[in-house]
């Protein structure tokens, strides 16, 4: 349960005026099943990729062959853990590095004063520590949690697996002579890489409130943002609640899908990209009825990675919209904003 203190609720809450957004209409979508084909079907799957990230930095990923029975198991065991006593949950994570975000909150997102409905796991990915997680091994009080570890363990190879297929294809769709060169910043031995699990309880009260307001009274899970790494890749239970705002600033929902993988282009990718792939703005809206279970992998490059647009994308004569800057700059530097900051701001160059 997420326990909010007097005074928490009306800063979590957006004021009336916020209508239901509607569907994204024509999702795009990437079938991974035929971008592995065959070169016709890998070239046509690289180009709606590449459509995708320009136009919404966001689009729905199917034929991921992640199966099916461990995105219930993970599904499954992340509502237990949520499900524990707030003590057992905090005890759980007690032993991440005072000050790192790493570990399990409610309400409080980053340290800047955000704050939404959600509770959440936060864990760090490494590939250095001979496991993909960098969990440490005595956090986790009892032998189920033991087991959830080793079970997010398994999810994140699988995810990052094919967080590397699609990589590929946006190299691919953009015509990159280095079609690597995504992978290699999230395969990197050093890669800062995270797992997110978050829960959004259902607020039952809101079906009241939306009677009385007429479409108002909705509840920010998580407020409107940008990620910083590469990529952030998403699954959901059947519960609604995300939303993506296009590039008119509108805002849309988008239809829940447990079968499928959402991608978001983030702030890194968009440097890289020299702004041709847009780090999309998004938010999670609280379900009256049902709870939200969402877990994202973000991939990140490593700490003393530089990052600046690509040559190849930048073009002879082009102007590079980017300056030069380390992972470890733009993470220290993104980690003082507020959720809803314009993190790239600080780093765009003047025309
Ligand atoms: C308010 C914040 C939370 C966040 C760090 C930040 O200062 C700004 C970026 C936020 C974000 C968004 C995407 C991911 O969920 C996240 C883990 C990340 O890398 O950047 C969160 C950070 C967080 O929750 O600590
Ligand atoms: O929980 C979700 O569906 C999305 C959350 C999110 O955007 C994030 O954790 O960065
Ligand atoms: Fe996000």
């Amino acid at each position: 349960m997420v326990v909010l203190a007097k005074g928490e609720l009306e800063q979590i809450a957006l004021p009336a005026v916020h209508k239901t957004a509607p569907p994204l209409a024509n999702m795009p979508e990437v079938d991974l099943a035929v971008a592995g084909s065959g070169s016709d079907g890998r070239a046509a799957a690289g180009r709606a990729v590449a459509a995708a990230c320009e136009e919404h930095g966001f689009f729905k990923v199917t034929g991921h062959r992640v199966p099916a029975e461990l995105l219930a198991r993970v599904e499954n065991a992340a509502a237990a853990f949520f499900a524990l006593s707030q003590r057992d949950k905090e005890a759980a994570m007690s032993a991440a590095t005072p000050g790192s975000p790493f570990g399990y909150a409610s309400k409080r997102i980053g340290n800047n004063g955000d704050l939404g409905w959600v509770e959440y796991l936060l864990l760090g990915v490494t590939a250095s520590t001979g496991g993909p997680l960098s969990v440490p091994e005595g956090v986790v009080p009892s032998a189920s949690l033991c087991s959830f570890r080793d079970l997010l363990n398994e999810y994140t190879v699988a995810v990052r697996r094919m967080t590397c297929q699609v990589l590929e294809l946006m190299a691919e769709g953009l015509r990159m002579e280095d079609r690597d060169a995504f992978t290699r910043l999230v395969l990197h031995k050093e890669s800062d890489s995270m797992l997110r699990v978050n829960h959004y309880p259902p607020r039952p009260e809101l079906k009241l409130l939306q009677q009385q307001h007429g479409g108002g009274g909705r509840v920010t899970g998580f407020g409107e943002h940008t990620d910083p790494q590469i990529i952030s890749v998403l699954r959901s239970n059947a519960t609604s609640g995300l939303e993506i705002a296009l590039r008119d600033g509108a805002w849309v929902s988008v239809p829940p899908d447990q079968t499928s993988f959402f991608v978001n282009v983030g702030d890194a990718l968009q440097v890289l990209t020299n702004g041709r792939f847009r780090s999309v703005r998004h938010r999670v809206m609280v379900n009256s009825v049902r709870p939200r279970v969402s877990v994202i992998f973000f991939g990140g490059p490593a700490p003393r990675e530089t990052l600046a647009p690509l040559r190849q994308l930048v073009g002879e004569g082009g102007r590079s919209r980017y300056r030069e800057f380390t992972w470890r700059e733009y993470k220290a530097s993104a980690y003082r904003t507020k959720l809803a900051a314009n993190r790239l701001g600080h780093f765009e160059t003047t025309s």
